[in-house]
C-alpha cells in the first residue's frame, strides 16, 4: 500500500501513561483533522463510521468502529456529523446516557434553525451532557497547523464538569478555551464562523460613503466649476490631487470619529450623573468599533502620505514650475523670497509627519501581540492621550495648510468652500468640548462619577 502522508507522522508520543480515549462520531475532513491532532497529542481516538472498514484515510493508530460500538469505548464523544444527520443518535441514547457530547457543528446561515445545534443535540439525548466546542476551528487550521487567526475556541455547556473536560482537551491540543457560559451562549457562538467583519462593516460603509461625498464635491469645485467658468480641462486632477484631498480628509474625519464617542460618553455620564446606566446600543456599537474605525483611518493616512510623496514628480506640477521660472526670466521679474510662507508651508509639512507619526504608533499599539504587552493604564496612555494629541496635530496641520486661505471669499466656488474646511469641521468640534471636559470643575465631576459616585444616589 502506498505511504500516505499520514503514516510518515510521528501520530503517537510513546508515553506510558495512560492515554485517554476519545470517541469521534463521523470520518469526514473535521473528524479526520481532530482525530490526527489528537493522536499527536497523546490521546487514543475511537472513530464512529457508517462503514468501519473504509478506513484508509484514517490514521493507521486510530481505532475505527461502528457507532454503537465506538461510543461505548469512551466517555466523551465528538460529534464530527452535520445537523441534518443526527436522528439515528436518538437509537444510540443508551450508550449516550452519561456521556459528554461535544457538538462541534455550524450551520451555512445565520438563524438557519430556530434552536441552535448543541440545543437540539440535547433534545435528541436528554441523558447526555452537550457542550459546544470547536466549531470556530477550520478542519484545515487544525491539520495544517496555521491556527494563528482561530487559536480561541468557544465553550458552552450546562454541566460545568463536562465543560471543563472539554475545555482541558482544548488545551491539551494548544488551543485556548474560553467559556461562554451555559448552552444557550451556543446560538450566538454558531454565528461566530458566519460572520463577515462584522465590527469592519460601520468603518468600511462610512469611509465608503465620505470618500464618495468628497469625491463629488471635489469634482464639482475642481474641475465642473474651472470648465464652466474658465473653458479649462481639469479632468486630470482626478487622478492625483482630487484623491489627495479624499483620502486625508477622509482620515481626519475617521481619526475625529474614533474621540467622539467618548466624548458623548462623558457628557452622558456628566447629564445623568452616573455612569451605571448603559449607553444607547448606537453609542455601544460605535465604542465597540473604535479600533477597526482608528485602523481604516490610519490606512487613509498611509494613502495621503504615498499620494504626496508623488506631488513634485507629477507632469502638472513640473509644467507649472518650469513655466512660472520661464515667465520669471523672460519678464525679469523675482518673486522675493518669503520667510512668513516659509514658515507656513514648512510648519504644516511637519506637522503633518508628527501626527502621522503618533497615528503609526497608535496602530502598533493596537496590535495583540503589543496590546497584550502593555497594562491596561499604558493602553489607554497611548490610546486616549497620546490618540488626542494625534487628532490635535493633524488637525493643526489642516489649519495651517489651509492658512488664509480659509478667509477668502474668492475660494469660494459655488458658495462651497475647499474640501479642507468640512474635513475640519468634526474635529474641531470634538478638540472644542474635550478641552471643556478637561477643565478641573467639570474633570473633577466626571472623575468622581466614573468612580462610582452618583448624583441622586439611592443609598
Ligand atoms: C490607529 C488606531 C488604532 C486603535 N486601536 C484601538 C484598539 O486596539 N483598541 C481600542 O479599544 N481602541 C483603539 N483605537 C481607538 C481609540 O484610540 C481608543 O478607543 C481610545 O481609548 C479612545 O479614547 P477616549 O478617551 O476617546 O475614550 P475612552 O478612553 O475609551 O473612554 C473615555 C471614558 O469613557 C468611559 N467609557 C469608555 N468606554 C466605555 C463603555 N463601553 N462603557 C462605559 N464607559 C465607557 C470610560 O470611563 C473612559 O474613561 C484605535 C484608534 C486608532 C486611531
Ligand atoms: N470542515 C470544517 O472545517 C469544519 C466543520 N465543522 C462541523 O463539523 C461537522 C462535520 O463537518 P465535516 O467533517 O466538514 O463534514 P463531512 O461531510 O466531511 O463529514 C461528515 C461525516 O458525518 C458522518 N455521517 C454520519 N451520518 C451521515 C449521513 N447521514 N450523511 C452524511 N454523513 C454522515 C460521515 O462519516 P461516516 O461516513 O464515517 O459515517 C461523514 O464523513 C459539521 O457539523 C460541520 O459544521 C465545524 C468547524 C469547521
Ligand atoms: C508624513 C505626513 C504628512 C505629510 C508630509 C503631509 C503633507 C501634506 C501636503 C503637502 C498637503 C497639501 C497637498 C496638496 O496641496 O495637494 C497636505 C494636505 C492635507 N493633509 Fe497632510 N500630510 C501628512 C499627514 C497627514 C495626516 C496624518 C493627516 C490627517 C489624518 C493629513 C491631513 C491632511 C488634510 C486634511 C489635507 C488637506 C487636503 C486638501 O483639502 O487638499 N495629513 N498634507
Ligand atoms: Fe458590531
Amino acid at each position: 500500500m502506498e505511504k500516505t502522508y499520514i503514516d510518515a507522522l510521528p501520530l503517537t508520543m510513546n508515553s506510558s501513561e495512560k492515554q485517554e480515549t476519545v470517541c469521534i462520531f463521523g470520518t469526514g475532513d473535521f473528524g479526520r483533522s481532530l482525530g490526527l491532532k489528537m493522536l499527536q497529542c497523546g490521546y487514543f481516538v475511537v472513530f464512529g463510521s457508517r462503514n468501519p472498514q473504509m478506513t484508509n484515510l484514517l490514521p493507521n493508530d486510530a481505532e475505527v468502529l461502528s457507532y454503537s460500538e465506538a461510543a461505548k469505548k469512551s466517555d466523551i464523544i465528538i460529534i464530527a456529523i452535520h445537523r441534518e444527520h443526527y436522528d439515528f443518535l436518538t437509537e444510540l441514547t443508551e450508550v449516550l446516557n452519561g456521556k459528554i457530547l461535544v457538538d462541534i457543528s455550524n450551520n451555512l446561515k445565520i438563524n438557519q434553525y430556530p434552536e441552535s445545534n448543541a440545543e437540539y443535540l440535547a433534545q435528541l439525548v436528554p441523558g447526555a451532557h452537550v457542550v459546544k466546542a470547536f466549531n470556530t476551528i477550520s478542519a484545515w487550521a487544525l491539520q495544517s497547523g496555521a491556527l494563528d487567526a482561530s487559536r480561541q475556541v468557544f465553550v458552552c455547556g450546562n454541566d460545568s464538569k463536562a465543560k471543563q473536560t472539554v475545555m482541558d482537551i482544548v488545551r491539551a491540543l494548544g488551543l485556548t478555551p474560553l467559556d461562554q457560559g451555559s448552552l444557550m451562549a451556543a446560538k450566538e457562538i454558531e454565528k461566530y464562523p458566519l460572520q463577515l467583519f462584522p465590527m469592519w462593516r460601520f468603518p468600511f460603509y462610512l469611509s465608503a460613503a465620505l470618500c464618495i461625498i468628497l469625491f463629488f464635491y471635489c469634482v464639482v469645485r475642481d474641475v465642473i466649476y474651472p470648465y464652466v467658468y474658465e473653458k479649462k480641462d481639469n479632468t486630470f486632477r482626478m487622478a492625483i490631487s482630487i484623491p489627495n484631498r479624499i483620502f486625508p480628509i477622509t482620515a481626519l474625519t475617521l481619526l475625529a470619529l474614533v474621540y467622539l464617542p467618548g466624548v458623548i460618553a462623558a457628557i452622558l455620564q456628566l447629564y445623568r450623573g452616573t455612569k451605571y446606566r448603559r449607553f444607547p446600543n448606537w453609542l455601544d456599537h460605535w465604542m465597540l468599533c473604535r479600533k477597526q474605525l482608528g485602523l481604516v483611518a490610519l490606512g487613509f493616512a498611509f494613502l495621503h502620505v504615498l499620494y504626496t510623496l508623488v506631488i513634485p514628480i507629477r507632469y502638472y506640477v513640473r509644467w507649472r514650475l518650469g513655466n512660472l521660472t520661464a515667465t520669471q526670466a523672460i519678464l525679469k521679474k523675482e518673486t522675493p523670497f518669503s520667510t512668513s510662507t516659509a514658515w507656513l508651508y514648512d510648519s504644516y509639512v511637519a506637522l503633518g509627519i508628527l501626527g502621522f507619526f503618533l497615528f503609526v504608533l497608535l496602530g502598533i499599539t493596537s496590535l495583540p501581540s503589543v496590546s497584550n504587552a502593555v497594562n491596561w493604564r499604558e493602553f489607554r496612555f497611548v490610546q486616549s492621550k497620546l490618540g488626542y494629541l494625534t487628532l490635535i496635530l493633524c488637525t493643526a496641520h489642516t489649519l495651517v495648510y489651509g492658512g488664509k486661505k480659509f478667509l477668502n471669499p474668492s475660494n469660494l466656488k459655488w458658495y462651497l468652500p475647499a474640501a479642507y474646511v468640512l474635513g475640519l469641521i468634526i474635529p474641531c468640534i470634538v478638540l472644542v468640548i474635550k478641552f471643556v471636559l478637561i477643565m478641573p470643575c467639570v474633570d473633577n465631576t466626571l472623575t468622581r462619577i466614573r468612580q462610582g459616585w452618583e448624583r441622586n444616589s439611592k443609598h
